[in-house]
């Protein structure tokens, strides 16, 4: 079995993929870490953002691998862990570029792929491109403020700076976050995590009950 759970930048995917994961007693699939990971090698290394060719190569080379799990997903580069780095401003602000490369998709989707089910996997394009024939599709909003005023917790920057960068970001990732046409649109706006929780499992539990 596959849930998807898409949706615009901190619209609170990875946190209800991962209280629905746990209920379900199923890992996560974080698609976004893999993009932020060739983003930070990427920066490290000094390479232009837009070339391809080089960062796959050099993605190749660190031998980049996600981990899911229930708990949180993790993410390597061969023996070091990049998890805790994947978060910063530098990385939100480079990373729709990485996205944007049709050859970087391709890698990670294959990557995504090739991961055993069941799980639920989180990111823009789960539901229409990755993973089109999964059981179960959710899509979650809510307004820009909202999502600042969440992510505002979680970094250093003020509330309208944070909320510009969320909205440039939506913006740039506009041709992979389309909806899926059978995905459940949910607006987490007034809702609290564990009211989106029981939202997705209900209705994941629905067909079978
Ligand atoms: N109703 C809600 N639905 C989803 N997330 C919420 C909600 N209320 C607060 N949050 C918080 O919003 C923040 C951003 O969520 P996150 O899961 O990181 O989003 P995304 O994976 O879409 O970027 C988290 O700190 C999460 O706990
Ligand atoms: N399936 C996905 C997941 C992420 N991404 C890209 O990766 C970036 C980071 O995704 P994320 O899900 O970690 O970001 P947040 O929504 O958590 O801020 C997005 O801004 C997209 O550019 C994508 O293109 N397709």
């Amino acid at each position: 079995m596959i849930v998807t759970i898409d949706g615009v930048a901190a619209s609170g995917k990875s946190s209800v993929a991962s209280g629905v994961a746990r209920a379900l007693g199923i890992p996560y699939v974080s698609s976004g870490l893999l993009y932020r990971a060739a983003t930070l090698l990427g920066l490290e290394a000094g390479l232009p953002l837009h070339q391809a060719a080089a960062l796959l190569a050099h993605l190749q080379g660190n031998s980049l691998r996600l981990e899911p799990r229930a708990e949180g997903n993790r993410v390597w580069a061969g023996e070091r862990e990049l998890t805790l780095e994947l978060h910063s401003s530098r990385v939100d602000a480079g990373v729709s570029a990485v996205a944007a490369l049709p050859e970087v998709r391709a890698w990670v989707d294959a990557q995504l792929r090739a991961l055993p089910e069941p799980f639920v996997a989180e990111g823009r394009d789960m539901g229409t491109t990755v993973f089109p024939h999964a059981e179960a599709k959710f899509y979650l909003t809510a307004s820009p403020r909202v999502r600042a005023e969440r992510r505002a917790k979680e970094r250093p920057e003020d509330v309208p700076v944070i909320e510009a960068a969320l909205t440039e970001r939506d913006r740039l990732d506009t041709v992979q976050s389309a909806p899926a046409p059978d995905a459940q649109v949910i607006d987490t706006g007034p809702l609290t995590l564990e009211g989106v929780i029981e939202e997705v499992l209900a209705s994941v539990r629905a067909p079978l009950a």
